[in-house]
């Protein structure tokens, strides 16, 4: 069998080969850019007064100066006006260009105002105070943001400053969700004493929001037939399928049979984890992509934070997730030769540690559990014994 570090390298060497498209700036936020973004002027574009007050020359200033009759006021949004009679100043507001001829801001604070003259009261002024220069944050032609950034609300201001209404981001993957098993039923049915409702479907498409898409969702009994027709059908339209239940060792488990008959070249089917060990994946020549997740619900959030979404957010073009760590608040023992991914409860202390209390639950069909827990920590495989104060990944589930 693989480890889990092998068999998230293998789903990582398989990613989506997506298109780009281009979409309008209101639509962009949560999208991946796929071009740069580049400063069309300098950022800021002109000496800007950062303060309201009154702008003078700092010469008259360091000479003594401390009385200086207002000349007039530039006000923002207005053409640059010219301080003429160099022992005066300008009122100036924020936000406006600097008045040529004057170099210095004097805060409206640090100013007595009287008879239409300004009484400077302070004795620490100094040159170039207030002004915020022309190209010292960026300079025209530099790069502001580069491709494969996620456009958050920072990049849509700074996108929008230099007048891109629209901009060139990864499309989004065609993604079918497809529930297997006669003993599922949909969520507004009542359920008889050997049914249940279907959830997996559903924390799916819930999951995969979060990165802005939206799949489709489907469900098939566990029947051989139907299945390989189903897929077929899917395969024609979508790039990822993501499965549900059927890949272990019953007898109604067809999935994988069926996938490989439909000419899915398998990957890898089993990984050495707990829970989901019967995970299959599989790519097309034609670029497409299927997992098959075991059925039980903890399997399948595992499954999904595990190599599911990392394997999405890499084919969108984004980089890999910083990883984050927790410290074990109490000493766990697991046995078996596999990597055993424990939930736990993530809680933040003062002094900058992040702790994780286990909530092993009672096994990978308790997802009632999940929602006490935030994250799944990662046990490795080659030792039992993992001890209270000690580090370890943690992939998180919200
Ligand atoms: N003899 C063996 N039996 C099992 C093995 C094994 O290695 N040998 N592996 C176990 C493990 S581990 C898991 S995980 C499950 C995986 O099962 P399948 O992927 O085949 O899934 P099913 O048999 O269809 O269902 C398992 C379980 O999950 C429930 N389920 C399925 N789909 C949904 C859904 N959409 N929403 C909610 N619940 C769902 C289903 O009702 C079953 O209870 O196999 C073990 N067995
Ligand atoms: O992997 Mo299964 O998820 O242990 O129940
Ligand atoms: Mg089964």
């Amino acid at each position: 069998m693989l480890s889990v570090a092998e068999a998230f390298a293998i789903t990582q060497q398989h990613l989506l080969q997506l298109p780009t498209e281009s979409v309008s700036l209101a639509a962009a936020t949560g999208r991946v850019l796929q071009e740069p973004v580049l400063a069309d002027r300098d950022f800021p574009p002109f000496d800007r007064v950062s303060m309201d007050g009154i702008a003078i020359r700092y010469e008259q200033y360091a000479g003594g100066a401390r009385l200086f009759r207002i000349a007039g006021a530039q006000f923002a949004g207005q053409p640059q006006q010219t301080l003429t009679d160099q022992t005066a100043c300008l009122e100036a507001m924020t936000g406006a260009m600097l008045p040529a001829q004057t170099d210095t801001v004097v805060r409206y604070e640090d100013v007595t105002i009287a008879d239409g003259q300004a009484t400077i009261t302070i004795d620490d002024l100094q040159p170039g105070q207030n002004v915020h220069h022309r190209a010292t944050d960026r300079r025209a032609g530099d790069e502001l943001i580069s491709a494969g950034m996620l456009l958050s609300p920072s990049e849509i201001a700074v996108a929008a400053s230099v007048g891109r209404a629209s901009v060139v981001v990864s499309a989004l993957p065609r993604v079918a969700l497809i529930s297997t098993g006669d003993e599922l039923v949909g969520l507004t049915e009542t359920p008889l004493p050997y049914q249940i409702r279907r959830s997996n479907t559903y924390m799916l498409r819930a999951a995969l929001l979060s990165l802005g898409i939206t799949a489709t969702l489907h469900h098939i009994a566990d029947d051989e037939l139907a299945l390989e027709d189903m897929l077929t059908d899917l395969l024609a339209n979508h790039d990822l399928l993501l499965l549900s239940g059927g890949v272990s060792a019953g007898k109604a488990d067809f999935v994988p049979d069926v996938l490989t008959r439909l000419g899915i070249q398998k990957q890898f089917h089993k990984v050495d984890q707990r829970p989901g060990k019967p995970l299959w994946f599989g790519s097309t020549t034609a670029g497409q992509a299927v997992f098959a997740l075991p059925g039980n619900p903890v399997s399948t959030v595992l499954c999904a934070c595990r190599y599911v979404l990392p394997f999405l957010r890499a084919s969108l073009g984004l980089p890999a997730d910083r990883p984050h760590y927790a410290q074990l608040t109490r000493t766990i023992l697991f046995d078996p030769a596999l990597t055993y991914f424990l939930p736990v409860r993530l809680v933040s202390e003062p002094d900058g540690r992040m702790m994780a209390h286990p909530l092993p639950g009672s096994g990978s069909a308790d997802f009632a559990n999940l929602l006490d827990a935030d994250a799944f920590m990662e046990l490795p495989a080659d030792r039992s014994e993992f001890r209270a104060g000690e580090g370890f990944r943690v992939w998180p589930t919200r």
